[in-house]
């Protein structure tokens, strides 16, 4: 059964707080997302396999190590999940990028499915699934099964804020699928949006509201 962690680093609470805060405008929201981004990532790889290679220092020649393999894959939820792949990139420039597009039917509270675009060689390498909110988990768990059904099966969930409901959807749809978040919230609304939670991530990033 994967397992949720949570993330809980000063910079990444203090960060959160600050996105939270309804005061706080669009240009200072998407950096900060953008930021604790990279804060998360820097955790979530903490994992990722390394192998030996020799090195000539000015001085001699050093056995030291790199990152074996293919270089992960992120795939953002659109459209929140934009606002955290520059940070990403800036720790990992050579990820490769994938794209979901998802909705939340503001009538049904039921994801909507409009785009899907994976790297090529996608089923070679970790992904790294990007969204700032995890609610119902309905978006997470549709984009994930996307991206199984593609032949993708090494995949990681990354949001900063999260349900327990939402939590709790992902493990069950997906029990192989790791998930990290910043912080885990009350729960939902009538509208099921998080609560505390920040609203809606998407119009504060692009500033549609
Ligand atoms: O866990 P869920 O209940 O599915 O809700 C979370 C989803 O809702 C938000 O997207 P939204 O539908 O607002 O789309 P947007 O990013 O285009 O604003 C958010 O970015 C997640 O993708
Ligand atoms: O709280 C929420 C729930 C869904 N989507 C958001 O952007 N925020
Ligand atoms: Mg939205």
């Amino acid at each position: 059964m994967a397992s949720a962690h949570v993330l809980d680093h000063p910079l990444l609470q203090h960060k959160v707080s600050m996105i939270r805060d309804k005061n706080t405008g669009t240009k200072e929201f998407r950096e900060l997302v953008k930021e604790i981004a990279m804060l998360m990532v820097y955790e979530v790889t903490r994992d990722m396999p390394l192998k030996e290679v020799e090195v000539e220092t000015p001085i001699t020649m050093a056995r030291t190590k790199v990152i074996a393999g293919k270089m992960v894959g992120i795939v953002p939820i659109l459209r929140a999940g934009l606002g955290m792949v520059e940070g990403v990139l800036n720790l990992i420039p050579g990820a490769k990028v994938g794209h979901i597009g998802l909705y939340r039917d503001p009538e049904t509270l039921e994801p909507v499915e409009y785009y899907c675009k994976l790297p090529v060689d996608a089923q070679e390498r970790e992904l790294i699934v990007l969204d700032p909110m995890l609610a119902t988990g309905g978006s997470a768990s549709d984009a994930i099964t996307l991206i199984k059904k593609r032949g993708c099966s090494n995949i990681k969930l990354v949001n900063i804020i999260a349900s327990p409901e939402g939590i709790e959807a992902v493990r069950k749809a997906h029990p192989d699928v790791d998930v990290y978040v910043a912080a885990v919230d009350e729960g939902l609304n009538d509208h099921a949006y998080i609560v505390p939670g920040l609203g809606d991530a998407g119009d504060r990033l692009f500033g549609t509201k």
